[in-house]
């Protein structure tokens, strides 16, 4: 017995027999289930799966798992991924002034309860440096030039790119990304915005939310999207606050639920826990 694991998630218009389909191919395949969680979106009757596999035989190639899956997949007219559940993801993390989630996303990696594997730090500031120094990791200073946002954004797609990575996050950034950049990379970069989402988008959120009287802020991780602040929303979480709470004292206490927030974003999306359902997703976190 190998030991072998893989995580197959996948979505498909729903119809009868998609887990008999894909358990029955496993099975031929020596497969056998170890977790499975399913869900049918009443609205557009999408049918998502996510499932853990052990393989009682020997190993077989990643490559011939996905192509000897590949006839099933079609026949059910399937959008589909097949990971190896040990091999972690490359995650590029993007920071400008702020250093909270960065440094809370730096501690998970480095005693590994964040299942990733992070291959460097770009900003368009310096002061972040030396805390990345710190970790032993690559620092890419990449300062926006006034007239030449195109040109940054060029060097992070390359940075990305050189470092084979399969994940960006944007851990307090705070530039807008280009379209392009969005399109190219979609559903590879999270963010994390200091607010509960819809509410409060755009900048100076703490802000916004205390001239607005709200008695709960939050923090929310979401895929970008060209439309800022309006990606399919991964994870969220709210602290109660009060009318004597300053927009500082606000923001002091909305820090460790960004933190907190992007990290669990991250560590799902790690483990192939989330699947883009349109503006939405759905999170198999249970
Ligand atoms: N295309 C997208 N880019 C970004 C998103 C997004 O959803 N789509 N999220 C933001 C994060 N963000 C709030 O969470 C945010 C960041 C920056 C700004 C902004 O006005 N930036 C200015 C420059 C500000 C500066 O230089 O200090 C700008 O880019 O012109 C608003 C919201 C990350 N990017």
């Amino acid at each position: 017995m190998s030991n072998q694991q893989i995580i197959l998630k996948l979505s498909c218009h729903d119809q009868i027999g998609v887990v008999a389909k894909v358990s029955n191919h496993f099975a031929e395949q020596q497969f056998n289930i170890i977790e499975s969680s399913q869900f049918e979106d009443p609205d557009t009757s999408l049918f998502f799966m996510r499932t853990v596999l052990e393989n009682a035989g020997d190993e077989v190639s990643m490559d011939d798992i996905r192509e000897q899956f590949t006839p099933v997949a079609d026949t059910l007219g399937m959008r589909w991924q097949i990971h190896d559940r040990q091999a972690k993801p490359k995650v590029l993390i993007a920071v400008s002034n702020w250093g909270h989630c960065l440094n809370a996303m730096l501690n998970a990696w480095r005693n590994q309860s964040l299942p990733v594997d992070v291959v460097g730090v770009v900003s368009n500031h310096r002061i972040m440096e030396s805390m990345t120094d710190w970790y032993g990791l690559p620092f890419h200073y990449l300062p926006v030039e006034s007239g030449h946002k195109g040109d940054q954004e060029a060097r992070l797609l390359q940075v990305y790119r050189d470092a084979d990575a399969d994940l960006l996050v944007l851990a307090r950034y705070m530039q807008i990304l280009s379209p392009a950049l969005c399109d190219t990379l979609a559903g590879r970069i999270i963010n994390i915005h200091h607010s509960f989402l819809p509410g409060f988008v755009g900048a100076r959120p703490y802000h916004q939310a205390y001239h607005r009287g709200v008695k709960q802020i939050g923090a929310t991780a979401h895929y970008v999207t060209a439309d800022l602040d309006q990606g399919p929303i991964i994870e969220q979480a709210v602290e109660r606050v009060s009318h004597a709470n300053s927009p500082q004292e606000l923001t002091d206490i909305g820090r460790d639920i960004e933190a907190m927030v992007l990290n669990r974003a991250v560590k799902w999306h790690a483990e192939h826990r989330v699947l883009i359902n349109g503006v939405r997703t759905v999170v198999f976190n249970r």
